[in-house]
């Protein structure tokens, strides 16, 4: 904490600063609405409402830091506040706060005092300068809280912003993910300001701020480059609806609106020009995670093997670069066999010859794709036949040329290939009678296994998740990308579960490879389809165009949680870093009996104990869906009401979940047991230990171990 009189000159300076802001938010509010029709002044009222609403946001916290910062060559120390909304002072144009991501305010996040002098990029170049002062200040609801200064010119070893940064931890937390300009660590400054026209991949360790970071990064985009991008055309994927819910307030918070938020399966299947009849996602996680152990009423049967994942498991095979060559081929195959080759006779003595044609086929029309090219030269055979027709004087040969133009141009356009994406995609699997030989070779490459399974889900008509992106690069080589459909940049959250052909098909659509891929491997669950090492996303990309950063640091849990999930870690054969937690220390790791005929009481008893520690969030997490369906039932019955959580769900309401742990991923919450880590539920292997290290991981500050007869192996 700061001296009394600094504490006195921040609370003069916070009722200047509201005072002006409040001067300024009046003025403005006295314009009337403009009602009429030109284009200028509705932009010029626009800007004015928009600058009226970030002033009302502000209003309650207008900043949370100072900086006192000497440019070289001027004499005056002058001092900066920062806050989420840049304010001006419209008489004197001068900054009251300057928005935190403008070129000054990087210091704030950057600046860590090993240096005498210091410099920030302003767009006219390199500022220089001296840092005196970096000081965090706490407002809520216009009130003055706290003042705590990182670095003060002269004075050492201040440890003021780690402070600042535990009491941020140590918060409880409700059922949003939450923005975090005061607290941005300089590792992650260094992500959020990167240039924007590089595949950005970031393999960062459980908690270490990925989802909050890409958010921040968009706000930061958007704000630097406002000339060149535009929010409706960026996109972030995330792996479910219910994530998506759950980090809804942050962009808003940072004053970021209309950026496109989905699923790769929901933006997939409203851009297919098909109906196209997906398994559903309960179903898929079910054989995913339960169903290669065997299930018996929720319990998973020790007995059987392990679903084992290997480069020809269908799932991992269709999202592979190896079979998107393939589909490379085929798609040649097809074009070849495409070529015209015989002439277009109209009448008699009046054709194109296949010499023609072929130019127009090979050459003229090559840049477009397969069947737009199709369209075009079937356009321009029709604008020849009606110049030649010109040339009849008598109207009825005229017409009766023109019904035979007609009838052969039907006829001639028949040696093309006319299948759908989908049609192709199913005789890409199962040739037909049709299917031409050079088409059905390349076929006969794919692996026997992928090939029957195919087979059985076109009987059964319906397709998986990992068919969307192969059918969705058919439709974009036949049809060509709409321009709506490009991107100025992408955000891929948990692009462990992306697999290199759904992020070699964004490439395609994204300008100038403006990427920010976010992930972690020892998070990678989705082992049938995902990505099992960054160096497969890499190579999609020369080397000038892709950049790799790590995140070690965990700013989620405590020291004694993230200790224990490392722990884990060494029991996958990943080589990935182990997370380093920040110096927050909680309470131990701690463990319950499970006693099978007390299981409500055991449950109920955990409740109260977390309830009465004042935690918001908590999760009691188990191994199978069923078992979080029959805690829930069993709580419901007793008068305790939960959320039930499964994979169809779409929002998240915080307060106590019962969910299984696959789909605790992106999650987090105050308090979490994890239920009966016993070794039928989790066995040593790469997989479970994947999936307990993401169940523990989840918890800020308390993490319960439920064990019954026999622990798993993996926490013994
Ligand atoms: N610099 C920071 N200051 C304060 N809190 C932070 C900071 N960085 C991250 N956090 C907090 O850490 C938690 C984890 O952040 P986030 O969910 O973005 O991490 P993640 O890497 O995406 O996690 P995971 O991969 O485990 O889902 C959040 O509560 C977030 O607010």
């Amino acid at each position: 904490m700061v001296s009394e009189q600094s504490y006195h000159e921040e609370q003069r300076q916070l009722e200047r600063t509201l005072k002006q802001m409040r001067e300024i938010l009046e003025y403005r509010s006295k314009k009337p609405r403009y009602v009429g029709n030109d284009v200028t002044e509705q932009i010029l009222d626009e800007m004015n409402e928009k600058t009226k609403q970030e002033l009302k946001r502000a209003l309650n916290e207008p900043y949370f830091g100072r900086l006192n910062f000497q440019e070289e060559g001027k004499a005056e120390v002058q001092p900066y506040y920062i806050g989420k909304v840049g304010v001006m002072d419209h008489d004197s144009n001068h900054p009251i706060v300057i928005d935190w991501r403008a070129p000054l305010a990087s210091l704030f996040y950057s600046f860590n005092g090993e240096e005498d002098r210091t410099f920030y990029e302003a767009p006219d170049g390199i500022v220089e300068g001296s840092l005196y002062l970096k000081r965090n200040v706490v407002i809520r609801q216009q009130q003055l809280l706290r003042v705590v200064d990182s670095f003060v010119k002269g004075e050492l070893n201040l440890t003021g912003a780690d402070e600042f940064l535990l009491h941020k931890l140590g918060d409880r937390k409700d059922h949003r993910l939450r923005d975090i300009v005061s607290t941005i660590q300089q590792e992650q400054n260094d992500i959020i300001r990167a240039p924007k026209n590089t595949a950005m991949i970031i393999q960062g360790v459980a908690g270490s701020g990925k989802t909050t970071v890409a958010l921040h990064r968009l706000a930061y985009l958007l704000y630097h480059y406002r000339d060149q991008l535009k929010p409706e055309r960026m996109m972030i994927f995330a792996p479910s609806t219910m994530f998506l819910d759950y980090i809804s307030a942050v962009l808003p918070e940072l004053g970021v609106g209309d950026i496109q938020q989905r699923t790769f399966e929901e933006w997939a299947l409203g851009l297919l020009s098909e109906e196209v009849a997906l398994s559903d996602p309960a179903s898929r996680y079910y054989r995913r995670f339960e169903q290669p152990r065997g299930v018996e009423d929720g319990d998973l049967k020790c007995s059987s093997e392990d679903g084992f994942v290997t480069e020809n498991t269908a799932s991992r095979y269709k999202g592979s670069i190896a079979f998107k060559r393939l589909l490379d081929s085929y798609l040649t195959c097809m074009e070849e066999w495409n070529t015209p080759d015989r002439p277009f006779e109209a009448w008699e003595n009046h054709a194109l010859s296949v010499d023609t044609l072929r130019r127009w086929y090979e050459y003229e029309y090559r840049s477009y794709p397969l069947y737009r090219r199709k369209e075009r030269i079937l356009a321009r055979i029709k604008r020849w036949v009606e110049s030649e027709l010109k040339a009849i004087e008598d109207r009825q040969r005229q017409k009766d040329c023109r019904k035979k133009a007609s009838q052969r141009l039907r006829t001639w356009s028949k040696q093309w290939l006319a299948q759908s994406p989908s049609e192709l995609y199913r005789e890409l699997f199962l040739p037909s009678k049709r299917t031409p030989q050079p088409m059905v070779a390349v076929s006969r490459q794919i692996p026997e296994d992928v090939r029957q399974e195919m087979a059985t889900a076109f009987k059964g008509k319906v397709l998986e998740y990992e068919d969307l992106a192969p059918l969705l690069y058919i439709q974009f080589q036949l049809f060509g990308v709409e321009q709506k459909q490009r991107f100025d940049h992408v955000v891929i959250d948990e692009a462990q579960d992306f697999s290199p052909f759904q992020v070699d098909l964004m490439k395609g659509l994204v300008r100038e490879n403006s990427f920010t891929i976010l992930g972690d491997l020892a998070q990678g669950i989705h082992a049938d389809h995902g990505t099992v090492d960054w160096k497969q996303l890499q190579e999609l990309f020369s080397e000038e165009q892709t950049t790799y950063h790590e995140l070690k640091q965990s700013y989620r849990s405590t020291m004694e949680i993230i200790q224990f999930a490392n722990h884990l870690l060494e029991k996958t054969k990943l080589a990935v870093s182990k997370a380093v937690p920040v110096f927050r220390s909680g309470e131990p790791v701690q463990w319950i009996h499970i006693d099978p005929g007390n299981k409500v009481s055991i449950l109920r008893t955990w409740i109260k104990q977390m309830q009465k520690q004042g935690y918001q969030s908590m999760a009691i997490v188990t191994r199978t869906e069923k078992g979080a369906s029959n805690i829930y039932q069993d709580l419901l019955e007793n008068g305790l009401e939960t959320s039930f959580i499964d994979a169809n769900r779409q929002e998240y309401t915080g307060g106590i979940s019962v969910i299984p742990v696959y789909l605790t991923k992106g999650l987090e919450f105050d308090a979490v047991l994890l239920w009966e880590v016993d070794e039928h539920y989790y066995r040593v292997n790469e997989q479970e230990a994947k999936l307990l290290y993401v169940g523990c991981t989840r918890a800020l500050h308390q993490l319960w171990i439920g064990v019954g007869e026999q622990p798993s192996p993996l926490i013994r």
